[in-house]
């Protein structure tokens, strides 16, 4: 585990609090690109959410929590909310890679 600086105030602790949040959400623009190309290969909005992937997510994360000395019931929350938030961006960008053809009724 990353070694954890002891701050002589709140103010301290903000501005790491602060740091990490850059970092954080750094990694969840780069984590979006790669789900924008997911969007690619799936032909319908439908096929967006993979339940069977979401739980394997879930459970790897778990893991990695564990190792990394993570409260899991955060991890867990986050990541739930996280992948919500990105499947409801999928599939707008899905549906706009591939609009659905005005003769398909
Ligand atoms: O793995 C995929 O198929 C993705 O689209 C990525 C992702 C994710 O954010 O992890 C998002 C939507 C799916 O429900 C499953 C997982």
């Amino acid at each position: 585990m990353t070694r954890i600086a002891p701050c002589a105030s709140l103010a301290e602790v903000r501005l790491h609090i602060d740091r990490l949040d850059r970092q954080l959400v750094a990694l969840i623009a780069e984590r979006g690109a790669y789900v924008r190309q997911a969007a690619g290969f799936k032909k319908t909005v439908a096929e967006v959410p993979a339940p069977q992937r979401v739980a394997e997510v879930l459970a790897r994360v778990q893991a990695v929590a564990l190792e990394a000395g993570a409260e899991p019931a955060v991890v867990d929350a986050t990541w739930r909310a996280m992948i919500a938030a990105f499947i409801d961006s999928e599939q707008r960008h899905q549906a706009a890679l591939h609009p659905p053809s005005p003769h398909a009724h």
